[in-house]
């Protein structure tokens, strides 16, 4: 497994302001927004493409363009949904694929309330899209899923990291001959006995939805 920390000046000012406790449900909206598009500039490094030949207004070149299958991408519910606009504004050709899961608040375990993925992922490049990663439950358990339907090349897009569920992912995956790959805009220190990160920014989905009761 990869993770890649995005070490950008513009990302850090941009999660700042997403941590802030003063920082409303309107612009913690649109702060992770911007954020995705950031983070999927480098996520997307390795997007298949192929050459193509094309005529400009002056003379024929040749260039690329991405191939088929069009990469999926697939939000994790409810949280994840706040980065799909941000998402599709940099891979607008892309297919979407919903996964619905929701972490028992108690036991910190994940469990999958919807689901509405194709049934053939071979092939896919597929992005998922969660801002935070804990204990890492709901990650290791969509990452799963989608290797069960036979994506074979996974890229997740988080806002914030833990190093404990980077290490449970790490653990639970190992012996899956997938490629898997983090991308985060910070590695935060630990998380807190009720699972939360530390320092990070609170529960992410009542932040961008309000509570969910
Ligand atoms: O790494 P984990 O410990 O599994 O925690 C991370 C998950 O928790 C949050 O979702 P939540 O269950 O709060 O659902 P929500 O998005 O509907 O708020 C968050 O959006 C992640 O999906
Ligand atoms: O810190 C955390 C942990 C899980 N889910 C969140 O929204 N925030
Ligand atoms: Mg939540």
């Amino acid at each position: 497994m990869r993770i890649h920390v995005v070490d950008h000046p513009l990302v850090a000012h941009k999660l700042t302001n997403l941590r802030d406790e003063t920082t409303d449900s309107p612009l913690f909206r649109r702060l992770v927004d911007q954020l995705v598009t950031l983070l999927a500039y480098e996520a997307t490094r390795d997007v298949r493409v192929g050459p193509v030949q094309i005529v400009t207004p002056v003379a024929p070149t040749s260039g690329v363009r991405l191939t088929d299958p069009q990469p999926l991408v697939v939000p994790i519910l409810r949280a994840g949904l706040g980065m799909l606009d941000g998402m599709m504004r940099l891979l607008p050709t892309a297919e979407v694929g919903f996964l619905g899961m929701m972490r028992n608040e108690e036991t910190l375990e994940a469990s999958t309330y919807a689901e509405r993925l194709p049934d053939d992922l071979s092939g896919r490049q597929c992005y998922v899209l969660d801002p935070m990663l804990a204990t890492g439950g709901t990650l290791a358990a969509a990452i799963k899923f989608l290797t069960d339907r036979g994506a074979d090349d996974i890229t997740a897009i988080c806002l914030l990291a833990a190093p404990e569920g980077c290490e449970r992912i790490e653990k639970e995956l190992a012996g899956l001959d997938v490629p898997v790959t983090i991308v985060t805009a910070a590695m935060d220190e630990r998380l807190n006995e009720k699972g939360y990160i530390v320092p990070g920014l609170g529960d992410a989905g009542d932040r961008l939805y309000g509570l969910a009761g």
